[in-house]
């Protein structure tokens, strides 16, 4: 089967593993839904070494049972049957004869095959209620394992997807018979999946209905977050209609109720509930439910709930670090005691707990809940209650990206500030890329002719060898002897062929090797190899084409589910898309280049995304060898100007770069690389189809202080959607997990946001070649017209023809 593992650091791997065995009182569950929750999340974090690492994560869940338990064996059956006639000789006898005992139950209290079921959490087999009983000073306890509440605190719990028990985000999961409640028939899995939450939410809310809140009184949950949510849903549903409205009024209340997109997603499912949301203040309350998640929530709901009331506290948190302790031995534990005594409880001040004492409120902490309640609940409710509830949905294969895309409020903010971001785990390998470089050195050291025998004659397709004009000016001044001599001699000094040629940066580049793609965009150009027994480019350069295309792939997933769209919003979009793969080189300067010559000049990319690869540290020492910065947008209007602000298509060096220590208010050095990592950036294509939230931040590559040792290698990824693919912010706004468009008057759309195709609004570069002749639109719904039928007339209008795979030339 398949099962994304829990890897020591956090990282999260899908990785293929043996099916769990036959075990004893338990029943394998065929998975067929399951929710991420931020328990998942703080350990996907890796924040501490824990029970789960190697585990299977995943304890919210709906399955379907696909394999009964087994039946016990025969001797342990009988020593079970002894052991009821005669007294347990020993606590082993007892154990062995208690696990028979519930392998018997098992099969008989299983659910059949096909049953849709959930399962509480917390494990506890026959085996360890026996050892517990035996830990347990001849008492004879069980810690109570039989029953729901019991295994919740049982000694030696394991527990689904978080305490060294393997979890749910996999083909399969095995748990004990006793923990599984079918699903009633009509309970979607987007409901089913969060029966766990919701039992914790329903015995949070039947805390506060066994308060019995006075007729009207009001109550309030504090904190939006899914938990948040439930309560409210939960309360609700508890709590005895009262209040002018005949219910008690129940609000959720937030610091900023229009704040994240999380917020407005809990609104959303609220306001069907006709529950309101609106921030922290009002009350007194009569019960007030923290969910906030933080250490401060539970002063905030002291501070709003009413005399006698009751205050419930759901949070769970790292607890904060100790206060440091005041230097020089002795003094130190009287110096720390002041403040421990002001914040004893992760922020609740003594005089707040006094308050508590003389207002007699009842704080009452509240963590599992029962399944069969919060199933009846959950069945009780009105149709449509939960929409809205699961944000994206993800195959079992990008679980990594799943777990990116829940963290995203916070791991995401990056695409709203720089739109950069650092990417591991991304499953381009390091190997294949420095294969690709050993063919790409070759490939460059050879004579310029060489080279120019793979370039595309007179356009920017994205194919080939490529040179800016300026960079070729350049090139052809230092061959004509435009040099001081002194410099010259330099130059010529240098063991660097493209050095010693003036060559400041010069590319590789190749597009898909889809024949259908043959035919639209301009075909591959592949170069022989070099001689010499250097390998051929082909090969490594289509391997990381395609190892990126499937890792922009699951970045554009990440994406769109943290825009609230539907996961593959962008991938459906690019199924025959023009991305490109690029290897650039950046020789070493023997000789300074005159000023405004960079190696390659501010701009923004044409792409979705570019995923970019570095030498790992490579850019440790970037003043000196030459490498990438960033103009991040709220330091580009301290920036001096430079450059026309459009974008440069794909980073084509042409015109008046600039060099190192030009222009350089506001710019940054991009941090150097950690081994195996991919730096993303969003290009002008994602930029316009969002409206601008996430910025098509610009960049460029610097030259190296003159005479350091600096060649310097990358490889970049432009992901570009289909040609026809439709950007249009307002769409893709209608997700809300973005902003607003900004600067539209009387609700138009502005027309820097209207929609477009990709194709004609963004990027041309590399597309339309073989019909160029045409208008774009037109050129596009024919590419795709041929796409769909594989019919060559219906791409030519019926001519046929190939000229174009002959298109190279020859310098
Ligand atoms: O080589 C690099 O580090 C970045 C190049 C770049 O920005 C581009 O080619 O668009
Ligand atoms: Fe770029």
């Amino acid at each position: 089967m398949r099962a994304a593992v829990l890897h020591a650091g956090g990282a999260v791997r899908t990785v293929s593993r043996g099916t769990p065995p036959p075990t004893a009182g338990e029943v394998l569950l065929r998975v067929t839904l399951a929710g991420i929750c931020g328990t998942d999340l703080e350990l996907a974090r890796g924040y501490k070494a824990n029970a789960q690492v190697g585990c299977v994560l995943g304890h919210e869940f709906v399955g379907v049972v696909a394999r009964l338990p087994p039946p016990p064996p025969a001797a342990a059956a009988a020593a079970a049957a002894d052991a009821a006639d005669a007294d347990a000789a020993t606590a082993a006898d007892g154990g062995a004869a208690a696990a028979a005992a519930e392998a018997a139950a098992a099969v008989d209290a299983c659910p059949p095959l096909g049953t849709r079921v959930v399962a509480e959490i917390n494990c506890v087999t026959a085996a360890d209620a026996a050892a517990a009983a035996a830990d347990a000073d001849g008492g004879g306890a069980d810690g109570g394992a039989a029953t729901p509440a019991g295994r919740a605190h049982h000694p030696r719990r394991t527990v689904v997807g978080i305490g060294g028990r393997d979890g749910a985000w996999a083909t399969y999961v095995s748990v004990p018979v006793a923990n599984v409640h079918a699903v009633p028939a009509g309970l979607p899995d987007a409901v089913a999946v969060a029966v766990e939450p919701l039992a914790a939410a329903t015995a949070a809310a039947a805390v506060v209905a066994d308060a019995a809140p006075p007729t009207g009184a009001a109550v309030a949950v504090l904190g939006a977050g899914r938990l948040g949510v439930l309560v409210a849903l939960a309360l609700r549903a508890a709590l005895p209609p009262g209040g002018t409205e005949g219910r008690t009024p129940v609000t959720v209340l937030v610091r900023s109720p229009a704040g994240s997109p999380r917020t407005a997603r809990a609104a959303g499912v609220l306001r069907r509930a006709g529950i309101p949301l609106a921030p922290v203040g009002g009350g007194p309350y009569a019960a007030v439910v923290d969910c906030t998640g933080g250490p401060d929530g539970v002063a905030t709901a002291l501070s709003l709930v009413r005399p006698t009331g009751v205050v419930v506290v759901k949070s769970t948190y790292a607890p904060p670090p100790p206060p440091p302790a005041a230097a020089g031995g002795g003094a130190a534990g009287a110096a720390a005691a002041p403040a421990a005594a002001a914040a004893p409880a992760g922020g609740l001040s003594a005089a707040a707990l006094v308050d508590l004492v003389v207002r007699e409120v009842r704080l009452v902490g509240s963590r599992c809940g029962n399944f069969g309640v919060a199933l009846a609940a959950a069945a009780a409710a009105p149709a449509g209650w939960l929409d809205g509830w699961v944000s994206a949905t993800f195959d079992l294969e990008d679980a990594a990206a799943a777990v990116a895309a829940a963290a995203a409020p916070g791991a995401l903010k990056a695409l709203a500030t720089t739109g950069f971001f650092r990417l591991v785990d991304h499953g381009v390998d390091d190997g294949a890329v420095g294969a690709l470089l050993r063919a790409a050195a070759p490939f460059f050291d050879q004579p310029a002719a060489a080279k120019a025998a793979a370039a595309v004659a007179g356009m920017a397709v994205s194919r080939g060898y490529e040179q800016s004009p300026q960079h070729r000016a350049y090139a052809a001044a230092v061959a004509a002897g435009a040099e001081p001599t002194a410099a010259a001699a330099a130059r010529a000094a240098h063991p660097e062929p493209a050095a010693r040629e003036g060559i400041l940066t010069e590319r590789f580049c190749c597009g898909p090797s889809a024949a259908a793609a043959d035919l639209f965009f301009h075909p591959n150009v592949w170069p022989p190899p070099p001689g010499g027994g250097a390998p051929h480019l082909r090969p490594p350069m289509t391997a990381v084409y395609d190892a990126m295309a499937a890792a922009a792939d699951g970045v554009l997933r990440l994406l769109a589910a943290a825009a609230g769209a539907p996961a593959d919003y962008f991938v459906d979009r690019s199924r025959h898309g023009h991305s490109n793969l690029q290897v650039a080189h950046y020789p070493s300067q023997p000789v300074a280049p005159p000023a405004g010559l960079a190696r390659v000049k501010a701009h923004a990319d044409s792409s979705t995304v570019t995923l970019l690869w570095r030498v790992a540290g490579g850019d440790a020492e970037t003043a000196a060898r030459g490498g990438l910065q960033l103009l991040p947008r709220h330091r580009a209007a301290a920036a001096t100007a430079d450059g026309d602000g459009a974008g440069a298509g794909d980073g084509t060096g042409d015109g008046d770069g600039l060099g190192h220590g030009d222009g350089g208010a506001g710019w940054v050095d991009v941090p150097p690389a950690a081994p195996g990592e991919l730096l993303v950036n969003v290009g002008a294509g994602l930029a316009r189809w969002t409206g601008g939230a996430w910025p098509a931040t610009r960049h460029r590559v610097v030259n190296p202080v003159a005479g350091a040792p600096a060649r310097r290698l990358s490889v970049a990824f432009f992901h570009k959607p289909d040609v026809r693919a439709r950007v249009d912010a307002a769409e893709l706004l209608v997700y809300g997990g973005l902003p607003p468009l900004a600067g539209g008057a009387g609700g138009q759309v502005p027309a820097r946001h209207a929609p477009v195709t990709y194709g004609e609004g963004v990027s041309r570069v590399g597309v339309l070649h073989r019909l160029r002749h045409l208008p774009a639109d037109e050129a596009a719904a024919r590419y795709h017209r041929f796409v769909a039928s594989g019919d060559v007339a219906d791409l030519e209008g019926g001519e046929g023809g190939g000229a174009s795979r002959d298109a190279r030339t020859s310098a």
